[in-house]
């Protein structure tokens, strides 16, 4: 029989032993996805980050997730405007994901690339493969992370080619012969 685990909610230690970290790491690194910089500008200030843990939910009505550790630097900004974009990258902007990643202060990752403002305030990426202007409309803790449902109340649907994945820990640049197909 299939083993059933509750709800982030309701967590309960189960029979089976836990999974060591590094070994869920290796295995997620085999998982590949595409890269982004989610943004947020308002009352908490303006910031970014990289993001792969990023999926859509549902088109009706349209809702992506987010995930973000609650540890870092960008929570607090996050959680204070309520607002963000996902910006998602073209292979050009490689460089771009490794400021956004980490231990770079904000205005030097913001001063890499351009941006236009969306609708909520939150900065658009100009040249991304698409943005997604969003309301975050609800949040969950789950251990480490919050988990950010997003509704997307604008979008910009980009015109590149070349798209960005990261798989084994790696960049690989990925093309469409559309940049809509
Ligand atoms: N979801 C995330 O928070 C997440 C995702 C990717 C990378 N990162 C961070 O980026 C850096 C480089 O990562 P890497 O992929 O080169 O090597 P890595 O060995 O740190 O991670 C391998 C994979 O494990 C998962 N992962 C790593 N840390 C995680 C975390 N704290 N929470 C949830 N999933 C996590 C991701 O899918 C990641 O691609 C690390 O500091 C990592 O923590 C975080
Ligand atoms: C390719 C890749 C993918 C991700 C990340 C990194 C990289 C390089 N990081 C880490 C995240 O970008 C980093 O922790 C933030 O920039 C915050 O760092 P500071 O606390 O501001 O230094 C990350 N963090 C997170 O909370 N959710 C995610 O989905 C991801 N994904």
């Amino acid at each position: 029989m299939a083993r059933h685990r509750n709800t982030a909610d309701e967590p309960e230690a189960g029979p089976w032993p836990a999974v060591p970290q590094q070994s869920y790491r290796d295995a997620m690194s085999r998982v590949g996805a595409a890269v982004n910089v989610v943004t947020t500008d308002g009352p908490g200030g303006r910031a970014g980050f990289t993001a792969s843990a990023v999926c859509s939910v549902t088109d009706t009505p349209p809702t992506l997730l987010v995930c973000l550790n609650r540890g870092s630097s960008v929570s607090a900004a996050f959680a204070g405007n309520g607002v963000l974009c996902v910006n998602t990258l073209a292979a050009e902007h490689q460089p771009l994901s490794a400021l956004f990643g980490g231990r770079t202060p904000m205005d030097e990752r913001f001063a890499a690339a351009d941006w236009t403002e969306a609708t909520t305030g939150a900065p658009v990426l100009v040249g991304a493969v698409a943005s997604f202007d969003c309301r975050v409309v609800r949040t969950a803790e789950v251990g480490t992370h919050a988990v950010l449902f997003c509704e997307v109340v604008g979008l910009t649907q980009g015109t590149v080619h070349e798209g960005l994945i990261y798989f084994g820990r790696r960049y690989h640049k990925v093309h469409a012969e559309q940049a809509s197909a």
